[in-house]
């Protein structure tokens, strides 16, 4: 058996082809969608990941405004920012770019974006909104993974959904995400015991802890969903995830290649959540 390959960078393609015809039409209301992006410092990856962000922007005809600073900031000046984006009306989307340098509180930068224009889906009101099930932006990872996953046609309800992985962007909510669709979910991270007998369980495997090629065949029951949020750079400049994916592929029934999987569906869930925000603002 070899896995079909989840191809994100199509279906990446093919949604952001979808919102470009959206955003035609908020453009003919008068509505330009847009969005403003901080960067702090001048983290390499962080830099890459913000350039692809502007360019998709650009790609469907959202406007984009890009607010840099050096890394030595305070967290004070850097929630000013953010208020004053708050309060502008010609933005309808506010993304700061993680991670930040450590003088500057994470939480605190988040919690000051106002949740109708968090298009990230990190504020804890979103995340309570997502929690409770009703209507908000959606983290744009666990978005881009369970729009994935519905692009199969399998049914998610009643499947066991593994999450290998309890961060507060990607992890905790993609497991919340399934729930929602009626999966049984279960958390594994640094701590768990056997870590093998529990992925092995898994319809739907999900892993994004950060360590290249994490997991192998043995963790893998036949037949499963594997989902790789994984971006590692190798010492020889090459990306790899935290799936040995030429292993994996021999047993899994679908998996997700890095890159060209989840990446740039993360990307597209922006876009999303850019578009949904201008609408809603403007009813
Ligand atoms: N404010 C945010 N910060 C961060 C987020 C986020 O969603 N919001 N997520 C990550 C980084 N990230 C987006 O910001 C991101 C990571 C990876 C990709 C991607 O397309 N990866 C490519 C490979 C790219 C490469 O060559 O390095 C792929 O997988 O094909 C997009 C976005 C942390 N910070």
């Amino acid at each position: 058996m070899t896995a079909q390959i989840i191809n994100g960078f199509e279906l990446a393609k093919e949604k952001r082809a979808q919102l470009a015809k959206e955003v035609e039409q908020l453009k003919r209301e008068g509505i330009v969608p847009s969005l403003a992006v901080i960067l702090v410092g001048d983290h390499p990856a962080s830099q890459s990941y913000v350039k692809a962000k502007q360019k998709a922007c650009e790609e469907i005809g959202v406007r984009s405004v890009l607010l840099t600073f050096p890394s030595d900031i305070s967290e004070s000046f850097l929630l000013e920012q953010i208020a004053r984006l708050n309060e502008d009306g010609s933005v309808h989307g506010i993304l700061v770019q993680l991670p930040l340098p450590p003088q500057i509180n994470e939480l605190h930068v988040i919690e000051a974006i106002a949740p109708e224009k968090d298009v990230d889906g990190f504020h804890p009101l979103n995340i309570g909104r997502m929690m409770t099930g009703q209507q908000t932006f959606l983290p744009c990872t666990p978005y881009g993974i369970l729009y994935m996953v519905q692009s199969l046609q399998v049914d998610i309800a009643g499947k066991h959904v593994v999450v290998v992985g309890r961060s507060n962007i990607v992890g905790k909510p993609v497991g919340q995400l399934f729930l929602r669709e009626h999966a049984t979910v279960t958390y594994c991270h640094s701590r768990t015991n056997d870590l093998e007998a529990i992925t092995r369980q898994a319809d739907i495997l999900i892993v994004a802890v950060g360590k290249p090629k994490l997991i192998t065949s043995s963790y893998v029951k036949k037949g499963a969903i594997v989902i790789d949020v994984g971006v590692n750079r190798l010492e020889d400049g090459k990306l790899c995830g935290d799936v040995d994916f030429d292993d994996v592929k021999q047993i899994a029934s679908y998996i997700t290649p890095v890159p060209k999987g989840v990446g740039p569906m993360t990307i597209t869930m922006l876009l999303h959540n850019t578009v949904q925000a201008a609408r809603e603002q403007h009813k």
